[in-house]
C-alpha cells in the first residue's frame, strides 16, 4: 500500500492487541486470555487511526511503496494500548498529606470527613483558586499520568459543589481537553459531598434545579461537553434516594451514569444503578451478592480502586467474585488527594496482589473494559483496526513486565503515542533483564 502514513512501528517482540474481535469489553475466560502477537508491526494513518496490524514481514510487504512521518523500531520491545484510567478526581487545590499522617495514626475517612476535614478541606481551597491555578497543576497532574502510560482519562469535578466552582472545575477539564494531546471523560460530580450548612435534600434540589439545567446550557451552547454524571452514594453523604434523584437527572439531560457507591457501608448502589442503566459503578468494597448479580445482568462495569482499599485499610472488593459471575471489571487510579497515584501500572499491579486479579485480567480491566465503562470502546482500549492510534512502548520482552516492576515504569515506559503521535519520549529508558 503506498501513500503517506503517520507511524510505522516495527516488528514488535509482543504487540498486545488486548482483543481482536472489534468486543465492547471482556469478561469470565475472555479477560483471562488476551489477543497478543509476536514480531508483530503496526501503522498509524495520518487521522490518528490504526491502519494495519500483524505480521512484520506481512506489513513490511503490505506497505513497500509507503512513506511514514516516524518509525520506530520496535525489536526487543512490547506495544501495548495505552492505558484508560477510569476513574480520577484531578482538578484540586490544597493537598492532604497532613491527613495522611492523621490516618497512618488510626483516624479514618469519615471521621476526618465529618469532622470537617477531607472533602470539604479540599474544597474550602478549590473555591478560592483561580482558574489559572486550577489549571496549571492540573495540567501538569495529566502529564504525569501520560508519562505512566495513560492515553484516555476520566476526569470528576466534585470539589466546588457550588454551582460556580463546579463550573469553573469543569471549564479546566473542558480546556484540557481542547489544548492537550491525552483523552479526557469528563464527569459532573456535584453530588460528591453535602455541602456544609445544607442537607442533603437541600444539595439535591440544588444540583436537580440549579446546577443540570445550567449544564444542559451549556452543551447546547457548545461551551462545556460534560459526558458522565457521578453522586457519592454513601452513609452521611447522598443516600440511595437522592442518589436515584440525581442520577436519574443527569441521564435525562443525556449524561451516563458512573457513580461512587457500596464503598464503606453496603448501600445497594450496585442495585440501584443495574437498574437505571448505569454504565458504571466505582469502589464496591460493600457490594453485596445480589448487587454483583445485577452488574453483571445489566452489564453495569464495575470499576475497581485498589489505591483507596490500600491507602484506607479497606477491606478489599470481590473482584474474583465479581470475574466470576460475569462483571465487566475496570480499574481507576481514583487520583485525588486522598489517594495521591498516578499510575496505572501501580494500580493494576494492587489489583493482581490485593484483589487476586492474573495480569492478563488487570490489564483487560485498564485497557478496553475501562474504555468500555467510559462508553468509549469503540475507539479506545484495544489495537484494533479503525481505532485510535493510542500506544505505549515499553522497554522488555515481555509486556507483563509493566505490572511486574511496581514502581518500575518509569524506566520501563519508553514511548507514549497518542493518535500516532509521540507525545512522550523517555531519554532515560532503562533496558529490562
Ligand atoms: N469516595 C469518594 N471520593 C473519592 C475521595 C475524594 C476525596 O477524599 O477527596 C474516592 O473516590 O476515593
Ligand atoms: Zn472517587
Amino acid at each position: 500500500m503506498a501513500g503517506r502514513h503517520r507511524l510505522l512501528l516495527e516488528n514488535a517482540q509482543q504487540l498486545v492487541l488486548v482483543c481482536a474481535r472489534g468486543e465492547e469489553y471482556l469478561r469470565r475466560q475472555d479477560a483471562a486470555s488476551l489477543a497478543v502477537l509476536r514480531d508483530a508491526s503496526l501503522v498509524v494513518g495520518l487521522d490518528g487511526c490504526i491502519k494495519a496490524v500483524g505480521q512484520a514481514d506481512v506489513i513490511r510487504n503490505q506497505f513497500s511503496g509507503a512513506t511514514f512521518e516516524r518509525i520506530i523500531d520496535c525489536s526487543g520491545k512490547c506495544v501495548l494500548p495505552g492505558l484508560v484510567d477510569a476513574h480520577t478526581h484531578p482538578v484540586w487545590a490544597g493537598d492532604r498529606v497532613h491527613e495522611f499522617a492523621m490516618k497512618l495514626t488510626g483516624a479514618s475517612y469519615m471521621e476526618i470527613h465529618e469532622a470537617g476535614g477531607g472533602i470539604h478541606f479540599t474544597v474550602e481551597h478549590t473555591r478560592k483558586a483561580t482558574e489559572e491555578e486550577l489549571f496549571s497543576t492540573f495540567k501538569h497532574r495529566l502529564e504525569r499520568m501520560l508519562r505512566a502510560g495513560s492515553t484516555l482519562v476520566e476526569c470528576k469535578s466534585g470539589y466546588g459543589l457550588n454551582l460556580e466552582t463546579e463550573l469553573k472545575m469543569l471549564r479546566v477539564i473542558e480546556r484540557a481537553k481542547q489544548s492537550m494531546d491525552i483523552g479526557i471523560s469528563a464527569t459532573y460530580c456535584g453530588a460528591h459531598s453535602v455541602p456544609k450548612g445544607r442537607t442533603a435534600a437541600e444539595a439535591t434540589d440544588d444540583i436537580i434545579n440549579n446546577h443540570l439545567p445550567k449544564l444542559k446550557e451549556l452543551k447546547l451552547t457548545g461551551e462545556i461537553h460534560v459526558n458522565n454524571i457521578d453522586v457519592f452514594c454513601e452513609k452521611g453523604v447522598f443516600d440511595l434516594e437522592s442518589t436515584r434523584r440525581i442520577l436519574q437527572a443527569g441521564k435525562d439531560i443525556g449524561l451516563q451514569i458512573n457513580f461512587h457507591g457500596d464503598e464503606l457501608h453496603p448501600m445497594k448502589s450496585a442495585e440501584l444503578g443495574a437498574e437505571l442503566g448505569a454504565r458504571a459503578i466505582s469502589h464496591l468494597e460493600e457490594v453485596s451478592d445480589e448487587g454483583i448479580r445485577a452488574m453483571a445482568r445489566a452489564r453495569c462495569a464495575a470499576v475497581l480502586l485498589p489505591t483507596t482499599a490500600y491507602m484506607l485499610r479497606l477491606k478489599q472488593p470481590q473482584a474474583r467474585k465479581m470475574l466470576e459471575e460475569g462483571v465487566i471489571v475496570a480499574l481507576g487510579s481514583d487520583f485525588n488527594p486522598n489517594a495521591y497515584c498516578f499510575s496505572m501500572p501501580m494500580v493494576m499491579h494492587l489489583a493482581c496482589v490485593n484483589m487476586k486479579m492474573s495480569m492478563n485480567e488487570a490489564l483487560a480491566a485498564a485497557t478496553i473494559n475501562a474504555a468500555y465503562s467510559l462508553g468509549k470502546s469503540d475507539t479506545h482500549g484495544s489495537i484494533e483496526m479503525g481505532k485510535q492510534g493510542d500506544l505505549v512502548i515499553i522497554n522488555s520482552s515481555r509486556w507483563e513486565h509493566l505490572i511486574y516492576q511496581f514502581g518500575g515504569h518509569e524506566a520501563l515506559i519508553n514511548y507514549v503515542i497518542v493518535k500516532g503521535k509521540v507525545v512522550y519520549q523517555n531519554e532515560r529508558c532503562e533496558t529490562s533483564y
